[in-house]
């Protein structure tokens, strides 16, 4: 499913009202009835009965305002009670919502139009429920004045509120809230899903969120493009290319599934490296290489019998910082088809030099993560670095993406889709933005969000298991958009089945489980 920021929904407002020639009022109608369609719903699917209802639908200004009119006037004609409340006197309505405004006077609602008298304030206990039509994807900037305030009382009382096309008060773009923000039970999302409710903490403001058909037609105009595609089991078919789901050939053999070399561990984080390489093997590659220091090989022989070992001298350290570890690592990679390098890795003396003549000297594509994306971070970060030929993928978490990019975790946060995007294209590399709904984001500019997952894989060794799967996609023979896209949505699914099979408490979900439940 495509979704697109608030200038790009204009654009296919425009395109459809213009060029296909449907009338605007027709979808502001449309949208109005498939808001108020979903408030009975919910209702519902709460009581199984509309009597007793009362429900206040806060009207903006602009053309969201103008979709709640029309949803107040379709629930009424469900028999639902409906009091209006404006943000402005109502003959100050115009254009579509002005249609609106003078159509609905003959249904002659009880209004207030919100004031600081006392007629002017709503008494929020008369109500059920709250239709949020304030503000949509004409936003700019924080909700200011009778806005603000309104938002906050609603919020305040505690009533369900179901938001017209995106909670007032989000950004449309980023998915950051402003303050004050709506707390949606659920949004009726407008024709395209909006870029802003694909992210946290948008996606949390928005409750559940319902993208409705409204005339537009559901593909993007020729030449306009979207800001991304949510992954989901069809999208990845569709967009990503046929063979993803591709199953084991008859005359397969273990070379056909590619060889995975893995860079990873240390004395204190052995299981980074365990981990990683298990879930390699549980994602599908042929075979599994796990390249360690030296001394920790006695204490890992047998742990995973699959898995090979290939020690590395390092001085009984038990970590990387000898000078061979390089070359050693390019040897063994010339007779295995993808490195990935990180987990558990530390820092070391020399780790610059030693990433550095990985990135530069690995003619395969090359998975990055954790301490590798720190040392890369450290070293003057990517701009100094030379582009590979061979694909890359970074995965970095908000606070590694925050070092690579000279930003804090706030600001990494604050609009991952676009700090992805540009961080990919600038630097030539597939990144994958992780936490909650992590972002995909491509060489091209080509962005994926990815809606699997679950609370309980905020756990140590959850990433390292993600860097193992995304390298067996690559072994694989998947290019680097589809391993990391195809990957990080496994990933997820695992996490979801390995929290139900503990459904008591997801909490004690651990890392190892998801290579179970893959
Ligand atoms: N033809 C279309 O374009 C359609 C638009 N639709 C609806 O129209 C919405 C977009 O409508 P508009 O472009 O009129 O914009 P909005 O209705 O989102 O908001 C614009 C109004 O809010 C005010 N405003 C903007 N930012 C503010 C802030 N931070 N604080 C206080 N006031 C602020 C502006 O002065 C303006 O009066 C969509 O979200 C959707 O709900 C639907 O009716 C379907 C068709
Ligand atoms: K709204």
């Amino acid at each position: 499913m495509e979704f697109v920021t608030a200038e790009q929904m204009r654009e296919v407002d425009r395109y459809t009202i213009e060029q296909i020639g449907i009338p605007a009022v027709v979808l502001m109608e449309n949208a109005g009835r498939a808001i108020a369609e979903e408030v009975v719903h919910w209702i519902l699917r709460q009581k199984k009965t509309l009597s007793g209802e009362h429900w206040l639908v806060l009207v903006g200004k602009g053309n969201n305002g103008g979709d709640g009119l029309v949803c107040a006037r379709h629930l009424a004609d469900r028999g639902v009670l409906v009091t209006l409340l404006y943000v402005t006197a109502p003959d100050r309505l115009n254009g579509e919502a002005g249609v609106q405004q003078r159509i609905i006077e003959a249904l002659d609602l009880p209004r207030i139009v919100y004031s600081d008298e006392a007629e002017g304030t709503p008494d929020w206990r008369s109500y059920t429920g709250i239709v949020d039509a304030l503000l949509g994807t004409g936003t700019q900037g924080a909700p200011r004045g009778v806005y603000a305030s309104l938002i906050a009382e609603a919020n305040a009382s505690g009533l369900p509120i179901v938001a017209a096309d995106i909670p007032s008060g989000l950004d449309a773009d980023t998915g950051a809230v402003h303050d004050p923000c709506i707390e949606a039970k659920v949004t009726v999302c407008l024709a395209f899903m909006k870029a802003g409710l694909t992210q946290y903490p948008g996606a949390k403001a928005a409750g559940e969120v319902i993208v409705r058909y409204i005339g537009i037609p559901p593909r993007l105009p020729a030449g306009l493009e979207g800001a991304g595609v949510m992954l989901t089991e069809e999208s990845l078919q569709s967009e990503l290319g046929p063979d993803l789901g591709r199953r084991r050939e008859p005359d397969g053999h273990k070379g056909t599934y590619g060889h995975v070399l893995l860079a990873a561990g240390s004395l204190p984080m052995s299981g980074a490296g365990l981990l990683a390489a298990k879930a390699a093997l549980r994602a599908g590659c042929g075979l599994a290489t796990w390249a360690l220091p030296a001394s920790l090989l006695p204490h890992m022989l047998g742990a995973v019998p699959e898995l090979m070992l290939a020690p590395v001298a390092d001085g009984g350290t038990g970590g990387w910082g000898t000078a061979a570890a390089a070359d050693e690592l390019l040897r063994l990679l010339a007779a295995r088809d993808v490195l990935a390098v990180g987990p558990g890795l530390g820092r070391f003396p020399g780790e610059a030099a030693l990433l550095r003549a990985l990135w530069e000297g690995a003619a395969r594509p090359l998975v990055v993560d954790a301490d590798a994306l720190n040392i890369l971070a450290a070293a003057d970060g990517l701009a100094a670095w030379k582009r590979r030929d061979a694909a890359t993928i970074l995965t970095p978490h908000p606070g590694e993406m925050a070092r690579l990019a000279g930003l804090t975790t706030a600001e990494v946060q604050r609009d991952r889709i676009g700090l992805a995007r540009r961080f990919a294209t600038e630097h030539g590399v597939t990144l994958v933005l992780k936490g909650a709904r992590s972002v995909i984001a491509a060489l091209d500019g080509r962005v994926y969000v990815n809606v699997t997952g679950h609370p309980g894989m905020a756990t140590g060794g959850s990433g390292d298991v993600l860097t193992g799967i995304i390298a067996a996609m690559l072994a694989q023979g998947l290019n680097a958009v589809q391993a990391a896209a195809f990957g990080t949505y496994l990933h997820g699914l695992a996490g979801e089945q390995a929290a139900a099979v503990r459904s008591g408490n997801p909490a004690s979900l651990l890392a190892g489980d998801m290579i179970e439940a893959l």
